[in-house]
This record gives structure tokens, sequence and C-alpha cells, in this order.
């Protein structure tokens, strides 16, 4: 038999619409697991989670989680597929008009900053290129809530700034809510109105952080604030 080993303790955590909230803590502290069980990804052993306002549950879990997605610290690109059949790939499992899809993923490409990028293979981008094509797919279903794990962890400065500036332009032009986990204060600092310090499993503490423009040089008085 295999013995569960307790991965979280009392997690009481509200965010609220149009939020970019931050969960950071030390590696193992347990913000992806806080991020899995908000997206629907695992199953709380106890206690319940809701998502905008409806309780998720198994009955419940497509209809709203089809309202979320998701971008990864590895981008999670399909390498086989170029640019505009990885935007449009979650379309695929939906209902939809492909013309419109291709349209819309044209569009978004060109939100991102990648226009002319259609047919480019995957293998060709950078890392902030790759990421950027991600932020366009996690875009293409219209979510109410983008849960971002470590998004920027596999970038340099210049690509983590773009893509944090990027997240920060959709939070204000599409309202769509923000949950981005961290190890890296700095990031957090830059991006988020409000964070969970996440310790052993347990939240440490929630703070209200003074919200700036984003900028190249706000941005890097984070950096050097958190050395
Ligand atoms: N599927 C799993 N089964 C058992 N334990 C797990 C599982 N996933 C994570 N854990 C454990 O839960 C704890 C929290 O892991 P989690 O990945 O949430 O932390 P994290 O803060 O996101 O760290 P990292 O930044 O390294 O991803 C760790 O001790 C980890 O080993």
């Amino acid at each position: 038999m295999v013995k569960k080993s307790r991965v979280l303790n009392n997690i009481n955590l509200s965010i609220s619409k149009n939020d970019i909230f931050g969960l950071v803590g030390i590696t193992g502290s347990g913000k992806s697991t806080i991020l899995r069980l908000m997206n629907g990804f695992i199953e709380p052993d106890c206690g319940s989670i809701k998502l905008m306002g409806k309780k998720l549950d198994y009955k419940t879990k497509y209809d709203l989680v089809k309202h979320t997605s998701m971008i990864f610290q590895n981008f999670n690109l399909l390498n086989n597929l170029n640019v505009i059949d990885n935007v449009i790939l979650p379309t695929k499992l939906r209902k939809g008009i492909k013309k419109e899809n291709i349209k819309k993923a044209k569009e978004l490409l060109s939100f991102v900053g990648l226009t002319n990028f259609e047919n480019a293979n995957i293998r060709t981008l950078s890392g902030g290129q790759k990421q950027r094509v991600a932020i366009a797919r996690s875009l293409i279903t219209n979510p109410k809530i983008i849960f971002c794990d470590e998004p920027t962890s596999a970038l340099d400065e210049k690509m983590s700034y773009d893509v944090l500036k990027l997240l920060k332009d959709i939070n204000d032009e599409f309202e769509t809510t923000i949950v981005l986990v961290s190890h890296d204060i700095s990031v957090i600092k830059a991006l988020c109105n409000r964070v969970a310090i996440i310790e052993d499993g347990s939240i440490a503490d929630v703070i209200t952080l003074k919200t700036n423009n984003l900028t190249p040089v706000s941005y890097k008085e984070a950096l050097l604030h958190d050395e």
C-alpha cells in the first residue's frame, strides 16, 4: 500500500477577479501543488475549492476549467507543429469554426509580438518567443483565469521582462485574473498586487503589494532590491 504524506495544511485563500496573485516560496514549499488544485489537475483529500464562485468537483470540473488556461516554465509546446498550429491546438478540442480560430490566432500572435512567425518551426525560437507562443495559445480560448507556473524561470532578464509585461497587459486589457507561482520575489514584486507566502505547505502570510506600472526601469529596481 502507498503511504500518503501530507503536502499542504490549512490552506485558506481567496483570490479576487482581476487580481494578479502571486504564490511565492522556496522549492518544495507547495506552491505548484496549490496551483494544480486550483486548476483541477489534482483533487484535494479534504477541503474544497471554488473556481469563479462555484465548487470545483468532478461534476463541475469540465465547465469551470474550460474558462482557465495554463502557462508552464518549459512552455509545453509541440515541436512537431508550427507556431500557429500550437496556438490553435486548444480549439481543436472545442466547437468552433477553423477559419475564425486561425484569424484569432493570427491576432493573438500579433498581440504577443510575433507577427509573421505563424509558420515558424518551434525549435528555431528563443525561450522568450516560445513563452510568447504559449501565452498566445493560453489566450485562444478567452480564459477568465490564467495559471502560470514559474513562467520566467527558464528565461534571461530581458525575456523575463517581456513575458511579465505581456501578462500585465493581458490583465489590463482582457481583465484576466492571473495566478502566478514563482520562487523569485522580484518577479512577484514587479507584477502582483497580492501575494501569499508559502512555507512548508502552509500560508505564512498574504500581503497586498504596491502596484506600479511595469517598465524596464521598475523591473530592474525590483531585481536590484532583491539582491
Ligand atoms: N504527486 C506527488 N506525490 C507526492 N508528493 C508530491 C507530489 N507532488 C509534489 N509532492 C511533494 O509536495 C511538496 C510540495 O511540492 P510542490 O511541487 O508543490 O512545491 P513547489 O513549492 O512548487 O516547489 P518547486 O518550485 O520545486 O516546484 C514537495 O515535498 C513534493 O515532494
